[in-house]
């Protein structure tokens, strides 16, 4: 988190392109979040606010910052942690870092789907506390994806590079919902428009990649869940306001669907006495998708750039239309 202004403690002339930029910034120089009451007393006055996902910029933060707040940046492709209302009434630019991260959040799901369809970290304990006897025909048996159908909820880039990723793994179809078709995505990867039903219906793997909005808050729910095979497993990378974490335990539970791995859940992080935590079928990350030492590197020079190029006055690399 940094906060761009006046008079605060650091200084530094930073190179952009040709041209020198003399800022005065403030770090928040630490891997854990910038406390709500020191970030509210912090922003007021700044002209630039550069943000990660666990700052939540509402009305009351942007009322403390005050009328000099001209750019936002987040260090996230998702922005449901901003309310863009606020932002776009006050005039405030945001800049956000897309693609940069899709190569290594396409990879992150691959290795969930993985880890959750063959049952590695039940298989893992098993073979560390002695649950490993002789060689057995049924043993630890999962889902392969030879021959399978993958859906996609939500097409966009990420949804694209985790089919390229799959395609060679010999998948027989992929299908994907989104609000409307997208056949210029959906042509890289021959995958075919379906309904959201028949997503449900269709799918051995189905993988969550879209944005979490009004619309797509908790879709995941029993209605989804009722209509999946029950040898299917449920994958989420996105955010975890897309499911009904009650229905999915449910489902899970009860052998409606086979497993769910999950990068993100509500609230984060999830209380280990979550009762998530309990199922063997359910495979819990925390948010750690863009976790690759290359792409946090490229997310932060992404938004620093952004943070930069708005405080000129110019168009940013990745900027958010409000
Ligand atoms: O979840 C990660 C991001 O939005 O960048």
């Amino acid at each position: 988190c940094a906060m761009i202004q006046e008079k605060h403690k650091s200084s530094a002339m930073l190179t952009h392109g040709f041209y020198f930029l003399r800022v005065q910034f403030e770090l928040w120089d630490s891997d854990d979040p910038v406390p709500r009451k020191e970030l509210l007393q912090k922003v007021k006055g700044v002209d630039g606010l550069l943000c990660v996902l666990t700052e939540k910029i509402d009305a009351e933060l942007l009322d403390a910052a005050g009328p000099n707040l001209k750019v936002l940046s987040t260090m996230s492709v998702g922005f449901d942690h901003l309310s863009l209302e606020e932002l776009k009434k006050r005039g405030i630019r945001v800049g956000y870092t897309p693609d940069v991260l899709t190569d290594a959040v396409a990879e992150l799901t691959v290795a969930l789907l993985l880890t959750t369809s063959r049952r590695l970290i039940e298989a893992t304990h098993e073979a560390k506390t002695g649950g490993w006897g002789t060689w057995r025909t049924l043993w630890l048996c999962g889902h392969e994806l030879a021959n399978s159908t993958v859906g996609i909820f939500g097409l966009g880039r990420i949804g694209v590079a985790i089919a390229e990723r799959l395609a060679p793994f010999k998948v027989k179809k992929f299908i994907y919902t989104d609000m409307a078709p997208r056949p210029e995505l959906a042509s890289a990867i021959n995958a075919e428009f379906v309904s959201f039903d028949e997503l449900a219906k269709q799918s051995d793997f189905l993988a969550v990649c879209c944005a979490l909005t009004p619309e797509t808050k908790e879709i995941c729910n029993k209605n989804l869940f009722s209509k999946m095979k029950n040898t299917s497993i449920f994958i989420n990378t996105s955010r975890g306001g897309v499911v009904n974490q009650e229905d999915l335990y449910e489902a899970l539970s009860t052998g409606q669907i086979a497993g769910a791995g999950l990068d993100v859940t509500v609230p984060e992080p999830l209380p280990t006495s979550h009762p998530l935590f309990t199922l063997k079928n359910c495979v819990i990350l925390p948010h750690i998708a863009s976790a690759s030492y290359t792409t946090r590197n490229a997310m932060s020079s992404l938004a620093a750039n952004n943070l930069l190029l708005g405080l000129r006055g110019q168009p940013m690399i990745k900027e958010l239309k409000l």
